[in-house]
């Protein structure tokens, strides 16, 4: 993994977590007001509940106090009784007992129900602008109504649902036009926001928590990763050179003589068994020592690089080979006849002259030019590698001894 993956998975990381915490936080959110309307409805339904109880007994009597005076808006001539014992009961019916009951829990809890309608018979009981959107919505045959909304600069879950006619309330709603059925009003029931907030809150706390954590533990995974990842390229690297400089030579990498070494025994095992020639070309540059003394030895240095970059271009095939053999000195096997490896010797030759490298100090030429020694043989008992290495370091003599700068092919018996 490089720098760069790394920096990007843990991005990716990172937009994940951020992606599971937006929905999951979203979700709580949206759990919460579902959790605060299910409250304000069961709050509905449970007035509902006991203000039927309420009209079903024609309403109840209770003592006049200073909190609970008669209803000036109950038209029912026994309205207000007296007992035996001299006591003044007043009759309380659903509207006034809602009322009262509102006004109970406002206190305590602080969620707040609303007995209202669209033509209310107090004043008071007035419905606000959401309210009367609610009830329009219910003439328009919407069954509840929820949202969240204001009041007076709070927030509250607001939730309301109609309340409809039923026989018991005929007795005080029997206005002409009224059946049973009918929408008479509705009752609002508002949860402060603040109580689920704060529990919404809470949550996402966690949430944030667990999800830093989680990041953490995923980045800390990825950055270990990362430091493995590291590590062991380090040792590949170290190892993958290891390898080449025990098989390649650090000054001019081409293969070394262990590499050649290996390589010939094999080649010529094959040779041997499929009975095709084996040719060998032993290369050795001109006046080196003249170079090396006049230009200096760094400068022989990269003339021995640049010869063997310029041969190496002629050797693709894998059943080729060219090795620095030792010193100023290149040898190249080959799986061909005596007619190809000399057409090779004499391109090689004339590529290294055609490098045009200047050799001030060459008897023979103004450039770096090289000899070459050629010999051809078909591998069979009783002849040895060493044969041809030794057939081809002697056409390398008749070179450097005919003049240099020329192929010379080994003059002993066939090969071929
Ligand atoms: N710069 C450099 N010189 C090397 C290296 N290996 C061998 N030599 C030099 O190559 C030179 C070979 O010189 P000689 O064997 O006398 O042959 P020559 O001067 O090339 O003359 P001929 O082969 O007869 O043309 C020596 O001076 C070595 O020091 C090397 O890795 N780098």
């Amino acid at each position: 993994m490089k720098a760069t993956s790394f920096l990007m998975f843990s991005v990716v990381w990172l937009m994940l977590i951020g992606l599971s915490y937006y929905y999951q936080a979203e979700d709580d959110k949206k759990f919460g007001q579902k959790i605060a309307y299910k409250q304000a409805e069961m709050f509905f339904q449970h007035i509902v509940l006991m203000r039927k109880w309420n009209s079903e007994h024609g309403g109840v009597y209770v003592p006049i106090t200073e909190r609970t005076q008669p209803n000036p808006y109950l038209k029912t001539p026994a309205r207000d009784i007296i007992t035996s014992e001299g006591q003044k009961l007043t009759l309380i019916n659903p509207a006034l007992m809602t009322r009262q009951l509102a006004e109970m829990e406002r206190g305590d809890s602080g969620i707040r129900f609303h007995i209202t309608s669209l033509e209310p018979i107090r004043p008071d009981n007035q419905a606000d602008d959401w309210e009367i959107t609610a009830l329009q919505a219910f003439n328009q045959g919407q069954k509840t109504y929820q949202e969240v909304s204001d009041i007076g600069g709070q927030r509250f879950y607001r939730y309301m649902g109609p309340l409809i006619l039923e026989e018991p309330c005929m007795k005080c709603h029997d206005a002409p036009g009224n059946k049973v059925g009918d929408i008479r009003g509705g009752i609002s029931v508002s949860i402060p926001s603040a109580t689920i907030d704060d529990i919404i809150f809470l949550r996402l706390q966690w949430l944030r928590q667990s999800h830093l954590l989680i990041s953490a533990i995923g980045l800390m995974a990825l950055l270990l990763a990362y430091w493995a990842q590291v590590r062991l390229s380090k040792r590949l690297t170290k190892a993958r050179s290891h390898l080449q400089l025990a098989y390649l030579d650090a000054l001019t990498l081409l293969p070394n003589r262990r590499y050649y070494d290996a390589f010939v025994r094999r080649e010529w095992k094959r040779a041997t068994r499929h009975h095709y020639p084996l040719s060998m070309v032993m290369i050795d540059i001109d006046f080196f020592k003249a170079y090396n003394d006049n230009l200096g030895h760094v400068e022989g240095d990269q003339c021995l690089r640049q010869v063997a970059r310029t041969l190496r271009h002629y050797f693709r095939r894998s059943g080729d080979l060219i090795a620095r053999y030792g010193g100023e000195e290149f040898c190249v096997v080959a799986a061909c006849d005596s007619m190809q490896i000399m057409q090779l010797a004499e391109i090689l030759r004339m590529a290294v002259e055609g490098m045009k490298l200047p050799h001030p100090d060459s008897k023979i030429s103004q450039y770096v030019t090289i000899s070459l020694g050629v010999a051809t043989l078909i591998p069979r008992e009783n002849v040895e590698f060493g044969d041809l290495l030794l057939h081809a370091d002697r056409a390398l003599y008749d070179a450097k001894h005919s003049g240099r700068n020329r192929v010379e092919k080994y003059q002993g018996q066939a090969a071929e």
